[in-house]
This record gives structure tokens, sequence and C-alpha cells, in this order.
């Protein structure tokens, strides 16, 4: 007898941070933490550290098609994320692929500035991620900045979210969750807004840290992977939102600016990973 893990597939479609810590190399780490295998599309390539954005390269779009189409000819992917798109090209590129390989439960997180302040997303990229990749996305995961692009609002209040949760889920998106990390005061609000209209807060002590690089890829990867999993939405979001309470506090402490989380904390002991025995 033999132990095996038994890992459900995801994928994600983002950009390759240099550093280690944010895109897709969050992405990756917070999936094998959260008990999920994930494959990769690589949209674009960025020279980038703790300190800010110092390049970034767009993958060619017919490279994105072949990798879209390995994956697909091999793996059973049962969910999948997108983060770093770039620019409208590379939005369409991507949206043509998900419609062709039918993939579903998809968490877009809409990603536009990395925190030292670099676009990760030109502005005809924001028109093309509104009309036509929100559509596809089972759950779009906003910070506050992204939020107000969408809904075309100003957000100061936890009532502003909420209306402009309404906003974005009227402009296309089936569920919504507007992460609050960019606000102030003690607690930090996150708010859900499901297809059926009902709403919740999920809230977390707001942790004085510099070391949140990557905390919306690293939300949504967790989300992603327990998506993958068979988890229902409103249990994937939760979860993930737990991952990320218990990993913000115990960060690790490298490089000079904004630091990386350390994904790998959870679960910790294999126990917990649920080891499935085979004969
Ligand atoms: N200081 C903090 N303390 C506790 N939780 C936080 C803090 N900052 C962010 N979070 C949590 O981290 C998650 C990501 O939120 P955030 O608003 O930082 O995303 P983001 O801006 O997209 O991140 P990034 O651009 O770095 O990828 C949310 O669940 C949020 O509640
Ligand atoms: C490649 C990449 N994707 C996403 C982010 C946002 O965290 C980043 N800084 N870099």
């Amino acid at each position: 007898m033999r132990d095996v893990l038994q890992y459900p597939t995801a994928l994600t479609i983002a950009g390759s941070d240099s550093g280690g810590g944010a895109g897709m190399q969050a992405d990756l780490k917070t999936m094998q933490a959260c008990r999920t295998y994930s494959t990769a599309v690589v949209v674009g390539l960025t020279a980038q550290n703790t300190l800010g954005v110092q390049g970034a390269y767009p993958t060619a779009l017919d490279v994105i098609d072949q990798q879209f189409a390995s994956i697909f000819a091999d793996f059973d992917v049962r969910a999948a994320k997108t983060g770093a798109l770039f620019d409208r090209d590379h939005v369409l590129q991507v949206v043509e692929n998900l419609k062709k390989y039918e993939v579903t439960n998809l968490v877009v997180d809409p990603v536009m500035v990395a925190k030292g302040g670099a676009a990760l997303l030109d502005s005809a990229g924001i028109d093309a991620l509104r009309e036509d990749l929100l559509p596809l996305a089972t759950l779009i995961t906003p910070n506050l900045p992204e939020a107000e692009l969408l809904a075309e609002m100003p957000i100061a209040s936890q009532d502003d979210m909420v209306v402009a949760a309404h906003k974005i889920m009227a402009a296309g998106a089936k569920n919504v969750m507007i992460k609050g990390g960019h606000g102030h005061g003690p607690v930090v609000y996150d708010y859900v807004l499901l297809a059926d209209q009902v709403g919740f807060w999920l809230t977390g002590d707001r942790v004085a840290t510099t070391s949140k690089h990557g905390t919306g890829d690293t939300l949504s990867a967790a989300i992603t992977a327990y998506l993958a999993q068979g988890e229902s939405l409103s249990v994937a979001i939760a979860l993930g939102h737990q991952y990320m309470n218990k990993i913000i506090g115990q960060p690790l402490n490298i490089g000079h600016g904004h630091g990386p989380l350390n994904q790998g904390q959870w679960p910790t002991t294999i126990a917990q990973q649920g080891v499935n025995h085979e004969v």
C-alpha cells in the first residue's frame, strides 16, 4: 500500500514575477499549499523585485495559443484564474482560448497596477477585460482602485463598496469580491456579492506590514484551488480568505521593498492534506 495525494488540476493564466513574490510565482506556491496542482499559461514576463517593476514583456500571441493547446491536450483543468494580462491583444487572446477550451470555474483577478505603481494592464486592456473577459468569469476579485475603475465611481466607504459590487455585477460579472486591503482602519473589509444577490462581509485584523507583495494574486489563487477541489464558490471564497488571514501576519523578511508572503505555511501537516490510501 502506498499513500497517494489526490490533487485536482488548476490553471493560472498570468505574468511571471522575477522577484518570485507576486504573479504566477505566487499562484503556483499558493495552489501547492492549498493542495492543488497548477498548470501555467505565461502571458508575459516582468523584470521585477520587491522595489518595483523594471520591465514588462508580453508573450507572443501564438505562444499563448500553444500553451493552452499543450495544457488542454493533457490535463483535466477543474478551475482557472487570470492575473496580469498586459494589453487588449493579450486579453482577447486569452478570452478566445478560454472559450475554445470551455474553461469553467474561472476567477478573474483584474490586475491593473503593481504595488510600486507600474501598469500591468493598459487602458484598452481594461476595456477588453470589462467587455470580453468579465462575462466569462465565475468570480471577479478587484481591489479598491480596480473596483473604482470597473464600477466607474469613487469608493470611500463600505456603503460605496456595496454599490460598486452591484455596478460590477450589472456590467456582466456573475459574482464579485471587492478586496479592502487598500482601505484604512484596524479591520480589513472584503465584500462579496453572489449571483443570487446575497452579499456578505469577510473581515480580518489589518496587519501592519510592508510584506504585501502579491496578496491579491495569492487570494485569487487560493479560491481557484478550492474551486478545483469541488468546493462551492462561497466555501472556496471563505477558505481562501481564511488562508490569507493566516499567512499575512507571518511573512518572510526578504527584499528591500514590498516583501513577499510565505504561501507555504498551510496546511502544516500531511494529515491535513487528506491523504488517500491506494493499494
Ligand atoms: N494589511 C492587511 N492585513 C490583513 N489582510 C490584508 C491586508 N492587506 C490586504 N489584506 C487581505 O489580502 C487580500 C488581498 O487584498 P488586497 O486589497 O491587498 O489585494 P491587491 O491589492 O489586489 O493585492 P496585490 O496588488 O498585491 O496583488 C484581501 O483578502 C485582504 O483582505
Ligand atoms: C507579474 C505580476 N502579476 C501581478 C502582480 C500584482 O501583484 C505583479 N506585481 N506582478
